[in-house]
């Protein structure tokens, strides 16, 4: 059998491909008191695809990413996910129960409680914090969170407050408190802003080595980091699809060395 799209066995796997989308916003308006934040905006993200979103200052970057969670709701238009949810008349919540984790630019983790105890509490994200800390983890679980130090490089930090962590350690352990509830997309913010040479580029083998298992949406504004990760990039500009390839097309395109790259 051919090894699953998703970390986690979903009922739909059998009738998808990598070909089919996970997530298809289409017609998308938004307005703010008359400014149009997105206007007309299409675009699809492939199942295990990683896709990089580009563009200048408020091209509206920010605003898609708050569309696709519900954190702002369009005036128009459909967001479809994985070809049967309607996102748009769902709360963040269920948006977020439906298998999609949000990462913001800002680490936001427990500081007062250690590496392990934050993952602990992203695994069981439907308890409080109290609760789920008095709550037994199975075997199971605790195996999970041990491969997520393995994998995040936290292992010797487990024990450790969040609060003393470096900021790139604070990025991965949040990156890592998304991973653990098993989402089928991951929408990340500028993952790499603020990190050290070394930790951009294990954060790029990161994310190639869980596109295929998740699919993951990644704004950035750090050309580098595009390149070593991304072979699909959408470039917005005012709100709009300006462009779309890969990141060699995307670059070799007039309008967008005109708005974005500069000349
Ligand atoms: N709540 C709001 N009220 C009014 N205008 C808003 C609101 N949110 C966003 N905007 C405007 O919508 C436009 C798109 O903003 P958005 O934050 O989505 O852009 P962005 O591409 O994420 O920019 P950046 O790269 O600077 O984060 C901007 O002109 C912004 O000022």
């Amino acid at each position: 059998m051919a090894e699953p799209l998703f970390t986690q066995p979903h009922p739909a796997d059998k009738y998808r491909d990598q070909r089919d989308p996970i997530l298809s916003l289409e017609k998308i308006n938004v307005s703010f008191d008359g400014f149009r934040a997105l206007t007309d905006l299409s675009l699809q993200i492939g199942v295990g695809e990683l896709r990089c979103i580009i563009g200048p200052n408020g091209a509206g970057k920010t605003t898609l990413m708050d569309v696709i969670t519900g954190k702002t709701r369009p005036q128009s238009g459909s967001v479809t996910y994985d070809q049967r949810t309607d996102l748009t008349r769902l709360e963040p919540m269920a948006i977020a129960q439906a298998g999609i984790g949000r990462k913001f630019q800002k680490p936001t983790v427990f500081e007062a409680l250690t590496v392990f105890e934050n993952l602990e509490i992203a695994q069981k994200a439907d308890k409080s914090v109290w609760t789920s800390l008095r709550a037994r983890l199975s075997g199971e679980q605790h195996d999970r969170i041990d491969e997520m130090l393995t994998l995040l490089r936290l292992a010797a930090e487990r024990h450790r407050p969040a609060g003393l962590l470096s900021h790139g350690q604070k990025q991965f352990l949040e990156i890592g408190m998304l991973l653990v509830q098993e989402p089928h997309l991951l929408l990340l913010d500028e993952p790499a802003a603020g990190m050290t040479d070394a930790e951009t580029e294990y954060t790029a083998e990161l994310f190639r080595s869980l596109a295929g298992k998740h699919s993951l949406m990644v704004v950035e504004h750090d050309m580098g980091f595009v390149e070593t990760i991304a072979d699909h990039v959408t470039v917005l500009h005012q709100g709009q699809v300006l462009a779309e390839g890969s990141l060699q097309q995307v670059q070799a395109n007039e309008q967008v060395i005109e708005v974005y790259l500069g000349r």
